[in-house]
């Protein structure tokens, strides 16, 4: 069976045209593709501490997560997105299962930091890519908050783009991560200027110049990261344009592709 992992950033989740949740549904009827969405939640988070007047930190991208932060975390993404999601996928004719990491356990993770530095956020160490394989097999959407589960029981918060990226390598899929962006952007050649691919060399060169800067940093990261594993492709695309995953899933040219190294030889 073929995969592909659909990364859904927090930056547009709630604001995806019915059309790209449609396109989701009808996936794998006309491109034989099974989709795997996994789910940030960013921006929701920061608007529920602030509510609790608890103070937002964010460390190389990473929230720093205390105890409180992670049940807020959890809350959102797990209990608001997740289901939200679930929802707009059985409106456009699909049947999404979500779930969480903590979930049958099913995405393990360690803390990023064993110090204690920034709190209980974690790097997934394991991934149950079979009971996924299973909810396509029977015909689900699975939908997956990232928050995740250490051995001794403690819940992580987890980076849905780090996230994203392991489940792509456990399932050995292609990887999408829709954005509110049409793509890696360089606004000191144009306002408009997207770079169609990048290698991992030009990604580090960007994000040395600061042009690739916030929350691009983990998402390209991710990107870079598992190619090092399963995973053979990694696009950034538009989630305003409800074409791009068609487009994508039909060998055309859209968003940002990163990329391995290429290997000249002699
Ligand atoms: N070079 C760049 N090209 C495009 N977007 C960039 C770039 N550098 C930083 N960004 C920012 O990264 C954001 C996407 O990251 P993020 O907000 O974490 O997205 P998401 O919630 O979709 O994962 C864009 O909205 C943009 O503000
Ligand atoms: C550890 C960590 O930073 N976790 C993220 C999880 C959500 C996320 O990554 O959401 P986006 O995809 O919208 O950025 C957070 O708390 O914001």
């Amino acid at each position: 069976m073929n995969y592909l992992v659909i990364k859904l950033g927090g930056s547009i989740i709630s604001r995806l045209p019915d059309l790209f949740f449609q396109n989701i549904a009808e996936l794998k009827e006309k491109y034989g593709c099974c989709p795997v969405i996994v789910h940030g939640g960013g921006p929701k988070i920061n608007e529920a501490l602030e509510q609790k007047k608890t103070e937002i930190i964010f460390h190389d991208g990473l929230r720093v997560s205390t105890p409180e932060v992670v049940e807020t975390a959890e809350m959102i993404l797990s209990g608001h997105y997740n289901k939200k999601i679930a929802a707009k996928l059985y409106q456009a004719g699909g049947r999404a299962f979500g779930f969480s990491g903590v979930d049958g356990a099913c995405m393990e993770a360690e803390p990023v930091k064993p110090d204690g530095s920034i709190g209980n956020v974690g790097k997934i160490t394991k991934v149950d890519g079979q009971l996924i394989e299973l909810l396509c097999r029977k015909g689900y959407i699975p939908v997956i908050s990232p928050i995740s589960i250490g051995q001794n029981g403690t819940v992580y918060n987890v980076n849905a783009d780090t996230a994203a990226g392991a489940v792509a390598s456990a399932l050995h899929a292609n990887i999408i991560f829709v954005s509110d962006i049409p793509g890696v952007m360089n606004r000191h050649i144009s306002s408009t200027h997207v770079y169609s691919r990048l290698t991992a060399s030009e990604t580090a060169s960007l994000i040395e110049e600061e042009i690739i800067t916030g929350g691009m940093i983990p998402k390209v990261q991710a990107a870079l990261s598992c190619l090092q594993e399963n995973v053979k492709e990694t696009v950034i695309l538009n989630g305003f344009d409800s074409n791009s995953l068609f487009t994508y899933a039909s060998g055309g040219e859209c968003g940002t592709k990163i990329m391995k190294e290429e290997v000249t030889y002699a």
